[in-house]
Parts: C-alpha cells; sequence; structure tokens
C-alpha cells in the first residue's frame, strides 16, 4: 500500500481511521486512508501513525453500521491525545486549587467565595439545580446548551468537593479501586 493512500487530514475519497496501541489499548491518533485503497489494507503492513513514525497493523476492526475503522498497531509512539486529555485534566486540577483558594476569600470577593459563604446546603442545593438542568438539555439536541449545563455541574461538583473538604484525586481513588 502505497504512502499517498495515507493522510494526517481529512480529505476528499479518504476514511478517518482511529489508530489503537495494540498492546496498552491507548489511542494514537487518527489516519485518514484512500477509500479505494481500504480492501488492500494487509496485517502486518506498516502503518504511518505520526509524520515520521510507523507502527505494524495488527488488527483491523471495522464498525459497519458506522462505517468507521479501528486500527490496532505495534507501536511505540507517544500519543497526541493521552496528551489533550491530560492538558485538559490539568486545567481541572488548577480550577480546583483556585476554588480552594476562594473558600479562604472574602464573601464579597467573587461568585465562588459568596457560595462558600452560604453553606454546604447552598452548594449542595446549586449542584442539584445544575444536575436537573443538564438532564432538561439532554433531552433537546443543542450543544452550546448542553456544554454549558455539563460546564457549570462540574464547576459546582468540584465546588461541593471543597466545601466538603474532599479532593477530586480522591473521588479517582474511589473509580480507580472500582475498575474492573
Ligand atoms: N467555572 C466557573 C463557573 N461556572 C459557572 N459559574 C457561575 O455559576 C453560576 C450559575 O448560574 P445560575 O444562574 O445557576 O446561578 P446564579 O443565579 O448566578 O446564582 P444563585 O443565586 O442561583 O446561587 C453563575 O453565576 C456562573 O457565573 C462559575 N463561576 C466561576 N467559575 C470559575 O471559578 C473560578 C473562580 O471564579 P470566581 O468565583 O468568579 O472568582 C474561575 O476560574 C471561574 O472561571
Amino acid at each position: 500500500m502505497m504512502e499517498k493512500n495515507f493522510a494526517f487530514s481529512a480529505q476528499e475519497g479518504f476514511r478517518g481511521a482511529i489508530l489503537q496501541n495494540y498492546k496498552t489499548k491507548q489511542l494514537l491518533g487518527i489516519i485518514y486512508i484512500a477509500i479505494d485503497s481500504l480492501e488492500e489494507l494487509t496485517l502486518g503492513q506498516d502503518i504511518p501513525v505520526s509524520a515520521n513514525e510507523k507502527g505494524k497493523l495488527i488488527k483491523i476492526h471495522h464498525h459497519n453500521s458506522q462505517d468507521s475503522i479501528l486500527l490496532e498497531v505495534d507501536s511505540t509512539s507517544e500519543s497526541t491525545f493521552e496528551k489533550e486529555v491530560n492538558e485538559k485534566a490539568g486545567f481541572i486540577d488548577y480550577l480546583s486549587e483556585i476554588i480552594a483558594d476562594r473558600k479562604k476569600a472574602d464573601p464579597s470577593s467573587s461568585y465562588t467565595s459568596s457560595l462558600f459563604a452560604k453553606g454546604i446546603n447552598k452548594v449542595a442545593q446549586k449542584v442539584g439545580e445544575e444536575a436537573v438542568e443538564i438532564v432538561i438539555e439532554a433531552k433537546d439536541d443543542n450543544k452550546d446548551l448542553f456544554m454549558g449545563e455539563a460546564a457549570d455541574l462540574l464547576y459546582h461538583y468540584l465546588v461541593l468537593l471543597e466545601a466538603k473538604d474532599y479532593k477530586l484525586h480522591e473521588v479517582i481513588e474511589v473509580l480507580e479501586a472500582r475498575h474492573k
């Protein structure tokens, strides 16, 4: 299969395929493959996983109903997805720290501080309200409104954890212990 049959950006006549490390199951990225060369994909062949790295094709998964493809490859390449996920997760830690700082600040200095000052009942009530609002948006199809409510819920959930003197990493530990 020729190099020109692969691309790293979407283009006409090409189909996106998700690349996954076959050992770690880490998602590595997306490669675009010329549709008329899809039949020629062969186990063991080299697949570009980044501009200068290749991996051996180990397994091909076709998802017929969604017309999508997942390719498991043997590769030592670093995941670009993982980097993005870590960066985003890093912001949640940063936001949690700001929220913790607001707990010690003057109640009139910010919304978060004023919420802490109103006490645990008010904070818990806000989480309940935001939960109801996201449920309502879930029934509709407006991404912006849904994302707004999802962010409101996450922010107020972090405030509730802080109000209870718990840390997000403690919740993550519960999830890890539960993980099968
Ligand atoms: N991410 C948020 C965030 N998301 C939502 N909200 C607030 O949450 C409230 C939700 O809206 P509602 O209409 O439900 O609430 P409300 O009517 O304003 O308040 P209530 O009278 O119902 O209590 C709004 O006032 C939003 O501004 C947030 N407030 C603060 N942050 C972040 O928290 C950090 C600290 O912010 P300050 O508290 O502003 O310093 C910063 O990083 C902010 O970006």
